[in-house]
């Protein structure tokens, strides 16, 4: 697996078990990584006038050195500009050292059109906001609009959380080691990275797989062996049963989105559990999906022991109140009510699910640590994630992946923190980043149709973690392609295609 994301910490773990293993050093690493950052430029800008390299202090710096002592050796016109002196005895001194050019002082830096910079000053071990020479930099390079080609992440950018630190540079490529780290993936450090390139620079899978890494990139490689593909003697029950919870006569269109998408995404069966009063304007509107009263709790139990589904989605339009607390807590209490033939495989509670607890978030966070609660699947976007762990939202030393763990934690839940850099984390700790999103996705019922897809997979015997994880790959991959144009009610047609690539991909049917 390479999808691995590395925090800064586990990837200097990675250096230094690859250096004790041998017969790699650190300079040999270091050699491999400004090898294969003077490739790119070489490869991307064979008509640049002028190259100029910016070092830090670091081994960052290093990589920079080695760049700079290709490039020029290639016969390109290299400066260096560099922030400090490496630590004596250091690789990078060392390769500082075997670099035939002087560097220039960083303060002086300037450049003339047809330039482009190689930006090795911080990587992973940036500590600190850009400021003085190394800020002014970043300036120069913007006003002049020169291509910037960053070693391991743009200076300024946090490799563990993506935050930009004062200033950073926007790149055009970057070429990053082994594995991309989190703040590839997470904005806004994702915007300033430009195309990412992975280079080999000789840490081996297996040391990768010596470390204890919990963090990923979202995709089908983390997910796929999982993925439901109905038996030849399928019947639609054992395929699932979705319930999903309408609101009232003129908030009904979120429930059916839901369903729909549920029913996309693989369910054998799915019903709308509707209001009385709603009845009529859902059954206008519901051909395969089915639908039932539920007013109450007692309804929610008679659906439960006489259709035995396997989950359920509470929240899309369905009003914010005590109505939706009791819901919400008739199904997370409803384990232990039941033998395990009946056991819901999981909850979606999203929207108006997640507001309801805003004042008492506790309440369901407890009822979800029981032993015999459904698995919870939470989908809050910014605003619903500030209503139920205000706290956790409002601490600015955490970042997005922090914040979504945390929260996971808190509340025995997997939480989906949607954004165009969602992030999906379990309990467990375990976290991945989605990066295949799209801005067509930002749509009126885009949600709700998340959480079918989220109710589909686990309906189907999906670990909630890999379900959620694969109903935000698949929602975002279908909105991707269908691009411009794209409404909710688009979705699970569009999910279609996607779903078919991954069932012919499904490593069992190979
Ligand atoms: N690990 C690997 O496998 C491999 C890693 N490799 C490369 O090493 C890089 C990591 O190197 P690194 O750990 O030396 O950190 P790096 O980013 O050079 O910065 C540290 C220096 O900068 C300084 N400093 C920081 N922020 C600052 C600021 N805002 N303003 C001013 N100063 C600041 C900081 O100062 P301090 O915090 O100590 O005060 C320290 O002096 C990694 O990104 C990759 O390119 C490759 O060679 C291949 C193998
Ligand atoms: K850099």
């Amino acid at each position: 697996m390479s999808n691995e994301l590395l925090s800064p910490a586990e990837m200097s773990e990675a250096d230094r078990l690859t250096i004790a293993a041998g017969p790699t050093d650190g300079i040999g690493l270091m050699r491999r990584a400004g090898e294969a950052v003077a490739a790119e430029v070489l490869k991307r800008y064979p008509a640049a006038t002028h190259v100029h390299v910016l070092c830090g202090p670091g081994n960052n710096g290093g990589d920079g050195y080695v760049v700079a002592r290709i490039l020029a050796g290639s016969g390109v016109v290299t400066t260096i500009w560099a922030s400090g002196t490496p630590r004596p005895e250091s690789d990078a001194a060392l390769a500082a050292a075997l670099c035939p050019l002087k560097p220039r002082p960083l303060s002086g830096f300037d450049a003339g059109a047809g330039s482009i910079v190689v930006d090795a000053l911080y990587g992973a071990g940036l500590s600190k906001p850009l400021s003085g020479d190394a800020a002014k930099a970043v300036d120069t390079a913007t006003a002049l609009h020169l291509p910037v080609v960053a070693v391991d992440l743009p200076s300024g950018v946090s490799g563990a959380g993506g935050e930009i630190m004062g200033r950073a540079f926007r790149a055009e490529v970057t070429v990053t080691f082994a594995r991309k780290k989190p703040g590839h993936l997470l904005l806004p450090g994702r915007g300033q990275c430009g195309e990412i390139v992975l280079a080999d620079i000789g840490i081996g899978d297996g040391i990768i797989a010596q470390l204890t890494v919990s963090t990923f990139e979202n995709g089908p490689d983390l997910w796929l062996q999982e993925f439901p593909v109905p038996a030849v003697d399928a019947h639609k029950y054992k395929r699932g049963h979705v319930g999903v919870f309408s609101g009232g006569p003129s908030a009904t269109g979120a429930a059916r989105l839901s369903a729909l998408a549920a029913a996309r995404s693989g369910a054998g069966a799915v019903t709308v559990l509707s209001p009385a009063n709603a009845m009529q304007v859902n059954a206008a509107h519901l051909t395969s999906v089915m639908l039932r009263k539920a007013d109450d709790s007692v309804d929610i139990d008679a659906f439960i022991g006489e259709r035995r589904p396997s989950a359920f989605v509470l929240g899309p339009g369905f009003g914010v109140g005590e109505r939706t607390r009791k819901f919400a807590l008739a199904l997370l209490t409803s384990g232990h009510l039941r033998d395990t033939s009946t056991r819901i495989d999981g909850l979606v509670f999203d929207a108006d699910a997640i507001t309801s607890f805003r004042e008492a978030p506790d309440v369901m966070f407890e009822a979800s640590r029981q032993p015999n609660a459904p698995a919870l699947v939470m989908t809050p976007h910014d605003g619903e994630f500030a209503r139920l762990f205000p706290d956790i939202a409002g601490d600015e030393t955490l970042s997005k992946l922090a914040k979504a763990r945390a929260a996971a934690a808190r509340a025995n839940a997997i939480v989906v923190y949607k954004g165009a850099d969602t992030v999906i984390a379990a309990p467990n700790g375990r976290a991945a980043i989605n990066a295949n999103g799209a801005p067509w996705l930002a749509t009126a019922g885009s949600g709700d149709v998340l959480s079918g897809i989220v109710a589909g997979l686990l309906a189907q015997g999906m670990a909630p973690f890999h379900a959620a994880c694969a109903a935000v790959w698949i929602h975002a991959e279908a909105g991707r392609r269908f691009g411009p144009g794209l409404i909710a009610e688009d979705l699970p047609m569009a999910m279609v295609p996607v779903l078919r690539e991954l069932v012919e991909n499904q490593p069992d049917l190979r």
